[in-house]
């Protein structure tokens, strides 16, 4: 578990610098690295660029599909200013697993591509002088790291991943590196929890800090007007009619919070909240007590040339598409997205479903993708997987549980939930989460297409159901999409005669499409079939009240695996992957903004 998640701030006790921009980059096939020295000094290296994945900026196939160690360099300064402080570099993350020298010394590791982590260099670094960092990072896939897969050694002697998984095992640093200056006397977490009683909010705060000392806290509203203040590491704020967090109609507050030592300011952290609060009650799920109905996405991090690498230029632009949709939800499939991305959400008022990569746990995926046909629960890997999912799950909710943009959380992506050797691991994991979100926020999965409400043993463990479901496309296609509509009422009646009074979201639906393929009347592929199979599906959630969100797949094309069922990656898109509108672009636009929010 990450001791210190806090997004990097500037102020007048702590400073940031990032160091993105081109590092030194070499790979490793034969694993030489370590023993030829290179944590001092990459020989021979070249350069990549840092936001990004690595797979993209090459023209040949094996440097590409690389899979093993590989190495990136760069020097950077510490003023003279920074003896004495807390020095550290947080990578935003590094996938899938990294080792960090700091001038030639081993500081740490990290297991888990898609959090943050922060080596603590103060010891490593010389002041007011040049410094080398050098991170030894790797990509390979195994059944006890998340995401699950293989990774396999072709007859050339090259190694080749095998993921369990439908995106591409993009690489890389593929978030921001910051040097961090921090008191050593700081701030090291916060929470925030509200409630809402009559005309007031009530939010609970908790601050941890490195020493104990004077903590006060200050809510500012957004034309920087006190609103409430508060004194003690932990106590409650009350807010007056509070202008609340409301989904597409965000409204944010500052949360200043102060640590003084013997009468002195040592640190400050402040940080945008919003008041709101998420209840599910019965079939229904509530945000400030109302009922929301999910309309919006399952995305990806994923755009040609930085591959996995977050580009805020690309989010900014899925933000405004999915605006445009009359979007206001999404499911950061398969794995926590960057900080910027849930920022983002917070201003623009999105839910979001926040999933870490527990996707691949079901062999009949492995066999989808080319892999074996056995058990995953009954596979010897489980204790050591466990192990590393608790943890990525811990993270997660560490490091985004104070936005006011997270719904809930998705604990995994189609698991072989019909495993009786499913049922401990599920009964573990929903034991060992129940406490770790100070906000309590529902908790789930994905259940695929085998996983119903007959053959699931895991049903018990979710706050409410996410059903991903393929008629039309995987099974029902064509012209026997009737069939599949028959069959996907059949279930949902089933569902509805069960007795089961939690909500149901679909949380993945579609059809792959090669945008500018028309034909009249339709076929697969086409456009016009996208839209009919969507017109399905919007005719059947009409249809069933306890269906209460349509997060369709995916927003946008995106890259995978090569392989017989994919065209250069997974066309589901509504958009391709340069971010233009296939016809189910303005199909949803239409459904989407004739839909009340609250119903
Ligand atoms: C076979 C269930 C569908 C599957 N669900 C997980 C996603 O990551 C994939 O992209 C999606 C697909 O094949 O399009």
């Amino acid at each position: 578990m990450e001791k210190e998640m806090l997004y990097p701030v500037i102020n007048a006790c702590r400073t940031e610098q990032k160091l993105d921009g081109m590092w030194q980059f070499k790979f490793d096939a034969l694993g030489v690295g370590g023993h030829e020295h290179w944590p001092a000094g990459l020989p021979q290296a070249q350069e990549i660029p840092v936001p990004a994945s690595f797979n993209d900026f090459f023209t040949d196939k094996d440097s590409r599909e690389y899979t093993g160690d590989f190495w990136y360099a760069r020097h950077f300064f510490v003023p003279a200013a920074a003896q004495g402080r807390f020095v550290g570099l947080r990578f935003d993350a590094v996938t899938h697993r990294a080792a960090i020298y700091v001038n030639g010394q081993l500081i740490r590791r990290h297991e888990g591509g898609f959090l943050p982590f922060v080596a603590d260099v103060t010891a490593a670094v010389h002041y007011g002088a040049d410094n080398l960092v050098v991170v030894q990072g790797n990509n390979e896939l195994s059944r006890e790291a998340l995401p699950a897969g293989d990774t396999v050694t072709l007859k050339n002697g090259k190694k080749m991943a095998r993921p369990f998984f439908d995106f591409y095992n993009y690489s890389g640093i593929n978030r921001s590196v910051h040097l961090l200056t921090l008191p050593q006397q700081r701030i090291t977490d916060y929470t925030v929890n509200t409630t809402l009683t009559g005309d007031a909010a009530q939010v609970a705060y908790t601050v941890a800090t490195t020493v104990p000392g004077t903590v006060t806290v200050t809510l500012t509203d957004a034309a920087g007007t006190v609103v409430a203040q508060g004194e003690g590491a932990e106590g409650t704020l009350t807010v007056a009619q509070p202008h609340l967090w409301q989904v597409r109609a965000a409204y944010l507050y500052t949360l200043t919070i102060q640590l003084q030592a013997a009468g002195q300011l040592v640190d400050e952290y402040q940080d945008s909240i919003g008041l709101r609060t998420i209840a599910i009650r019965g079939h229904q799920i509530l945000v400030n007590g109302q009922p929301v109905y999910l309309k919006g996405f399952g995305r990806h991090e994923d755009s040609p040339f930085a591959g996995r690498g977050f580009d805020q230029n690309v989010e900014a632009k899925d933000v405004a598409l999915m605006a445009w949709t009359g979007a206001n939800s999404f499911r950061t499939a398969h794995y926590p997205y960057a900080e910027e991305v849930y920022q983002m959400a917070d201003r623009a008022g999105f839910l979001v479903i926040d999933e870490v990569p527990a996707v691949g746990f079901k062999m009949a995926a492995a066999s989808f993708l080319g892999g074996l046909d056995q058990s995953f629960f009954g596979g010897d890997w489980i204790k050591p997987l466990y192990t590393k999912h608790l943890d990525q799950i811990t993270d997660m909710i560490r490091r985004d549980k104070n936005h006011p943009a997270v719904l809930a959380w998705s604990l995994l992506n189609e698991p072989d939930t019909c495993d009786d050797r499913s049922v401990p691991y599920f009964k573990q994991l929903f034991a060992d989460t129940a406490a770790l979100d100070p906000q309590r926020r529902p908790r789930t999965f994905t259940l695929s297409e085998d996983d119903t409400i007959t053959t699931s043993k895991d049903l018990q463990f979710p706050d409410f159901y996410l059903l991903n479901r393929y008629p039309g496309w995987y099974h029902y296609a064509g012209y026997a999409l009737s069939d599949g509509e028959a069959a996907l009422r059949a279930e949902l009646d089933q569902w509805a005669s069960s007795g089961i009074d939690k909500p149901i979201v679909f949380s993945e639906f579609g059809a792959d499409t090669e945008a500018g393929l028309h034909k009249l009347p339709s076929v697969m592929w086409s456009e016009e079939y996208q839209v009919e199979v969507l017109q399905m599906f919007s005719r059947v959630f009409d249809s069933y009240p306890f269906i209460r969100g349509e997060q369709v797949w995916n927003f946008a094309d995106f890259q995978t695996v090569e392989g017989t069922m994919r065209v250069n990656g997974n066309k589901k898109g509504i958009f391709t992957r340069d971010r233009q509108p296939k016809a189910a672009a303005f199909y949803y636009r239409q459904r989407w903004l004739a839909l009340p929010l609250n119903f």
